[in-house]
């Protein structure tokens, strides 16, 4: 029995479960409670490294800020991160354990289970209450067998579960029954109650069908969360909408490519309310051009060679070098960095066939995938139009990267050079991910840029404040007394 555990499950993706699961750990943390986030298998692009340089998913690492613990390869022991359609790498308690397609991940899933539960055996024995994050939705009944991620671990944990339910896309009773019904009667056992998310409008309209839903289900509604605007909070995977800014200092464009990853690196520039960052899609019909701006950067890549041959496809290349005469900047981040330059090898095939691929030969570096990846946390100073700022960063790749000893460097870590800048300052790029969380660090962006940002905005003091409100919101709107109540309950059954 685990009598410190809590589920979030929802009855879709991006129902709200990472953000309820961050908000009920900032709440427990607010009680002096010991509390960490799990989620038993996430797939993502958007990955954090923890201290000890192990890879696990970006929403747990905000969940952890959340908590306020330092991050564990235990809060998400199974990452999936999809390279192709087909394929996906299989990264376990932080490495990666393979690459593999859907059908050898089921036959893997054994493993991935003892994973999933010694994690948590961990867990229960170094914190008070473990608040679990879902996948996708539990009634996913062609995937149960062997699930590891909804119900098929709180039947394994045995602890009770909350479902939350987005009402914002419309048939929300149809979601929440219809879950339940998919349910085995041991699984709608341990639903211990629901939530509904993003509402807005007036909650007496809403009121007569709370009712219908405890009296038909038996369980009750412990909260229905308010639609709330703004809300800086890191997206799990989808790339959040476009933001309307009108007094904008720099604009900046990243063109979308069907494996971008680490795409919250461009969290912070996106709250900055004198940047404006429009993601440009591929069209399906046409092509896409890439519109007017200050500064192009080219997103981290989970496959990059073939990230670099959709950009190619687009008739982004030719653009790029367009902009480029016009004298705007472009920056590459990571698989960014690597497509800027000349060559990019992959003589193993770990990202997909073998072979090499030409750059976009923007600066005269090259890059060999070998089979190590490199994951760390680092600090050092970004160098950019004459100037430095300490930044922070991390490192995810199994790229290595070759430059022309006379090309400038962009970061220094502890003496240690690397990034690069082109002599004729218009391109530059560098493996650091989550350098631009530093508000000086876009200050310096923008200057490279020609521009002046007159605002000073500290992206971790936004998420802070962001997870703050959550907290505040869940806590004025749901009922966790009786869910303690329930918990308490649960644990002396
Ligand atoms: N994070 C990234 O952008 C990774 C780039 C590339 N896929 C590599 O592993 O080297």
């Amino acid at each position: 029995m685990s009598n410190n555990t809590l589920m979030v499950q929802g009855t879709t993706s991006d129902a709200g479960k990472s953000t309820l699961v961050a908000a009920l750990c900032r709440i427990y943390a607010r009680q002096g409670v010991k509390v960490a986030p799990f989620k038993p298998q996430n797939m993502a692009l958007n990955s954090a490294v923890t201290p000890d340089g192990g890879e696990i998913g970006r929403a747990q690492a905000v969940q952890a800020q959340a908590a306020n613990v330092p991050l564990s390869v235990d809060f998400n022991p199974v990452l999936l991160k999809p390279q192709s359609d087909k394929n996906a790498q299989v990264i376990i308690h932080g490495k990666v354990f393979s690459s593999m397609d859907a059908q050898n991940y089921h036959d893997y899933k054994k493993i991935a289970l003892d994973a999933v539960i010694s994690s948590h055996q961990r867990l229960q024995e170094n914190y008070q209450r473990i608040v679990v994050e879902g996948a996708g939705s539990p009634a996913e009944i062609n995937l149960r067998a062997g699930d590891i991620a909804n119900m098929g671990f709180a039947e394994q944990v045995d602890c009770p579960v909350i479902i939350i339910a987005d009402i914002d896309k419309g048939g929300v009773f149809a979601h929440l029954v219809g879950t339940l019904a998919l349910l085995s009667e041991s699984e709608q056992a341990r639903v211990v109650g629901f939530v509904i998310n993003r509402f807005r409008g007036d909650i007496k309209l809403l009121e007569p069908g709370l009712e219908w839903l405890e009296q038909h289900t038996g369980k009750p509604v412990f909260g229905v969360l308010p639609y709330i605007h703004g809300l800086h909070i890191a997206a799990e995977d989808a790339v959040a909408v476009q933001q309307q800014v009108t007094d904008a200092k720099l604009k900046v464009i990243v063109p979308v490519t069907p494996r971008m990853s680490n795409h919250n690196d461009f969290d912070a520039l996106r709250v900055h309310p004198q940047i404006d960052l429009q993601f440009i899609y591929a069209s399906q019909l046409q092509q896409t051009e890439l519109p007017a701006a200050d500064l192009i950067i080219l997103a981290g890549s989970k496959n990059t060679r073939d990230d670099l041959a959709f950009i190619k496809a687009q008739g982004w290349d030719s653009q790029i070098n367009r902009h480029l005469r016009y004298g705007g900047k472009v920056f590459g981040i990571c698989g960014g960095y690597q497509m800027l330059g000349t060559l990019i090898n992959d003589p193993l095939g770990i990202e997909g066939e073998s072979g090499v691929s030409q750059g976009l030969a923007l600066l005269p570096i090259s890059t060999e995938l070998a089979r190590d990846k490199t994951l760390t946390n680092q600090q050092g100073m970004l160098s950019l139009n004459g100037k430095s700022v300490a930044v922070s960063g991390y490192e995810i790749h199994v790229g290595q990267t070759q430059k022309d000893e006379s090309l400038a460097a962009i970061v220094n870590i502890n003496g240690q050079l690397q990034g690069a800048v082109s002599d004729d300052q218009q391109v530059a790029g560098c493996y650091l991910h989550g350098l631009f969380d530093s508000a000086q660090a876009v200050e310096l962006l923008a200057n490279w840029c020609h521009s002046e940002l007159s605002e000073h905005v500290e992206f971790s003091q936004v998420q802070e404040r962001a997870i703050d409100t959550l907290a505040d919101v869940c806590q004025q709107h749901l009922d966790l007394t009786k869910l303690e109540q329930i918990m308490n309950n649960w644990s002396n059954r």
